[in-house]
């Protein structure tokens, strides 16, 4: 698992764009067969990817990186498939996951598998885990159950569904919030205006991207702007005090996940677009 250390703002603004990717940016998620983990230490939060195509791939670290005896004593995951029809065994239980459906798997869990079902349209698991300090149940949803709802326009080329899965009104969790932002076809800003959530990190995985579009994702303190270039299947991290925001050269979809100080989705500090610099 690769480790990724908090960063400070004013540490932040003296970057170049190497050194911005290499701390925020996650190029790799969906290795074939193979289980993708970094850990930040904004928040904790554990961002990966499970892509199994020929074999099964277990949830599974070098414990030591943890403390504990099993990857989930002492956290929760959500994982999302963007990829072709799988599953997910929670300690024997399997949960069918098509495209864009979500799982919750509660802290105390102690195996978690995930296959494919045709090796020529693998399943990718997205994966989000946040330490927890209380169980909550396994629970499956879908774009179809998520509390869903439009925002932005097309004057604002921001045309956009929310869909809500792991929150206050959703899957119960400790303290991760999921969900996953599709825009609609023209419109290529998503999050802007922007805002910040000092109470809460969060990290942003862009997909449904042709191979040679680009999201220009927008990072920083909002007087100290910076940006990342971002391909399909790509992750990167939001600390607390960085707006989070970005434009595509095509419309993209993105999940979006928090961890921190609580689980008010609309806990957001609004940056006026006059403010930005
Ligand atoms: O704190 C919430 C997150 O930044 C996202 O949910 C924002 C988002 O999906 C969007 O505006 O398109
Ligand atoms: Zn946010």
């Amino acid at each position: 698992m690769e480790r990724r250390y908090a960063s400070h703002p004013n540490e932040v603004k003296q970057f170049d764009t190497q050194r911005l990717r290499k701390e925020f940016h996650i190029p790799t998620l969906f290795t074939p067969d193979q289980l993708e983990l970094v850990l930040t230490h904004e928040d904790r939060l554990i961002i990966g990817g499970a892509a199994p195509v020929n074999d099964e791939i277990k949830l599974e670290t070098e414990l030591k990186e943890l403390g504990v005896s099993f990857f989930l004593e002492r956290r929760e995951l959500g994982a999302i498939n963007v990829g072709g029809p799988g599953s997910v065994v929670v300690d024997g239980t399997e949960y069918e996951l098509n495209t864009k459906d979500c799982l919750y798997v509660g802290k105390g869990s102690r195996e978690v598998i995930f296959k494919s079902k045709d090796a020529a349209k693998p399943a990718k698991f997205y994966l989000n885990s946040a330490p927890a300090h209380q169980e909550f149940p396994t629970a499956k949803t879908t774009l179809a159950d998520a509390e869903s709802g439009a925002l932005g326009s097309i004057e604002n080329s921001n045309e956009r569904t929310i869909h809500r899965f792991i929150h206050e009104n959703g899957i119960q969790s400790s303290q991760l919030v999921m969900g996953m932002t599709q825009l609609k076809t023209g419109n290529m800003w998503n999050t802007m205006p922007a805002h910040v959530h000092p109470r809460r990190m969060e990290a942003y995985m862009y997909f449904d991207l042709a191979e040679d579009a680009v999201v220009f994702h927008l990072m920083g303190e909002p007087d100290e702007t910076r940006h990342i270039v971002i391909r399909n299947e790509q992750a990167v991290i939001s600390p607390s005090w960085s707006i989070h925001s970005g434009v595509g050269t095509s419309n993209y979809t993105f999940i979006w996940g928090m961890a921190g100080d609580n689980k008010a989705y609309a806990d957001m500090d609004a940056v006026a677009i006059k403010d930005l610099k």
